[in-house]
Formats: C-alpha cells, structure tokens, sequence
C-alpha cells in the first residue's frame, strides 16, 4: 500500500515545525527519513501513526486521506514503533507480541492457530523466542526493543513507520533489522540516525532540515558530501561500498584537522 504525505504542515503552540512537506512512500519500497535533532522526522512519523493531527495538508494511505478513516482501519494497516512505546506493563514478552493482533480482534476473541504461529514467527524474526516467557521490564533496551518490532511484524501491517528502530540494537541486530525489512517488501518509513545504514539499506532518503524536507531521492543523489555539511555541518568523505556501490560516509573528528597539540 502507497503512503502519501502531501504539503504536510504542522504547528504546536502556534509556531510551524513542519513546513509544506512532500513524500511518497511507494508500496512496498523502503524510505529513510533523516535530519539532524529537532528537524522534525517524528513530528513527521506522528502524523503518520495519527498521534497528531496535521495543520495543513494530508497524510494519504493507498490514495485515502487518513482522516477519512475511522481509526481502527487505519491502526490495523499501519504499525509504528515510536519513541514512546515502551511498554511500562509488566507484561510477559508473548504478550506484548500478541497486542500486534489488537487492531484484527473484535470483542475478546482469543488468537486463532495462525495468528499464535504468526506471532511466534515474528518473535523468531526479531531474535527473542527465547525469551517468550520473560517479563519485558526484565530485558535490556535492546531485547525490549525488539520484542515492540515483533509486535509490529505480528501486527502485519500494510504500512510500517518506525522511528530510529536501531536504537539499542547491536551491529548484528541492526544488520539483521534492516535485511528483515528490505526482505518483507512492506511499505515502510524509517527514521535513521546513521546515515550509512540509511544509504545501505533505503530505497529513497527524504533529507529534512528545521522542518522542511531539502532534499530526496536515491541515497547515491541525496548523501553528498555537500549536502552532509550543509544540513549535518560535518565533513565526510562519499565512497562506494566495494560490493554493493552504495555510498558510505567516512567522517574526519574535528580535532584530527583543527587542533594542533594539545591544551
Ligand atoms: N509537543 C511539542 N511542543 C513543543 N515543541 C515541540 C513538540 N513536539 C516537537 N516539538 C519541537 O519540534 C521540533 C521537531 O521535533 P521532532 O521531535 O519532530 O524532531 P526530530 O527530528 O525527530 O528530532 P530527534 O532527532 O532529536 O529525535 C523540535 O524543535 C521540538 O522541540
């Protein structure tokens, strides 16, 4: 399913955090949306998942304003793993993984056999089956973070929104995130904070700077050295991945080339 984010405006308290901004999300691709902090990429993905309703513009689902959608059709076609869903509950990990179905469940319908087997499915995707029985305030930050992109998988969304869901994760797990999601061929909206998984992993990178979007397209045509330094103020050098030719960023410490001696 497409998503569509069309001259999207937002205000809180009166002044504007995002500005007439433009993105589509084909179905089934792969968009990164990165930016330095406070640009905006949440206040974006909000408006996405509906914790917060835009002031100008829309979010369109498969050609449908969002808005037009009562809110238990679009939470079933639309999962998001958000800055602020840990889960303070004390609830087993195959709970937590179970809620997924929430949108699905009309009543107190337990879960049917495929939809335990799915559940399970997303737990072995996500790395911690083992860890099914375990309350989830017992995990590292890691582990929790991945038993909420089970959640999400269980959910099987049309449409997925996730918000920097490398955090905590280890190389390993982020590798193995990042594959998974290619993989599954959903439409999907990250927000990345390392702009080489993004130009690895990203079908199309959306470049947002003090809530205007200044730049999209493939990672090879958005993440150059240029456009590094003017939106991120840093200076890297552009590589080509030697087996893949995505581009890697090499970065240069600032003291490595401006400080001389020590203090
Ligand atoms: N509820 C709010 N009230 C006031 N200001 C807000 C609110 N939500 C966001 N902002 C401001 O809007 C700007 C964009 O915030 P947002 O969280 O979308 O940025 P971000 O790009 O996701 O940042 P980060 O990379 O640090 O997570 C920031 O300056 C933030 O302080």
């Amino acid at each position: 399913m497409e998503l569509r984010i069309d001259r999207l405006s937002v205000d809180v308290d009166g002044s504007r955090i995002v500005h007439d901004l433009s993105l589509d999300v084909p179905e089934g691709q792969l968009v990164g949306l990165v930016g330095p902090n406070g640009s905006g990429k949440s206040t974006v993905l909000r408006c996405v998942y509906r914790a917060l309703r835009p002031s100008g513009g829309a979010v369109l689902l498969g050609g449908t304003d969002l808005a037009d959608l009562a809110l238990r059709q679009s939470a079933r076609a639309v999962a998001a793993l958000t800055q602020e869903n840990g889960t303070d509950l004390d609830f087993t990990v195959e709970e937590v993984v179970a809620l997924g179905r929430t949108p699905h469940l009309r009543g107190n319908r337990p879960l049917d056999v495929r939809e335990r087997r799915l559940c399970r499915w997303a737990m072995e995707r996500m790395d911690v089956a083992h860890l099914a029985r375990r309350g989830v305030l017992e995990l590292s930050g890691g582990e929790r973070q991945r038993v909420l992109l089970a959640r999400a998988l269980a959910q099987e969304p049309r449409v997925l929104v996730l918000d920097e869901p490398t955090n905590h994760l280890d190389v390993r797990h982020q590798i193995d995130l990042l594959s998974l999601l290619r993989r599954t061929r959903t439409t999907v909206l990250v927000v990345l904070h390392d702009l080489n998984l993004a130009a690895a992993a990203c079908d199309r990178v959306g470049v947002l700077s003090e809530g205007r979007l200044v730049a999209s397209g493939t990672p090879r045509e958005v993440l150059t050295p240029p456009l590094v330094r003017e939106v991120f103020g840093v200076d890297a050098e552009v590589v080509p991945h030697p087996l893949t030719g995505a581009p890697q960023l090499l970065y240069t410490l600032t003291s490595d080339t401006t400080e001389k001696g020590n203090p």
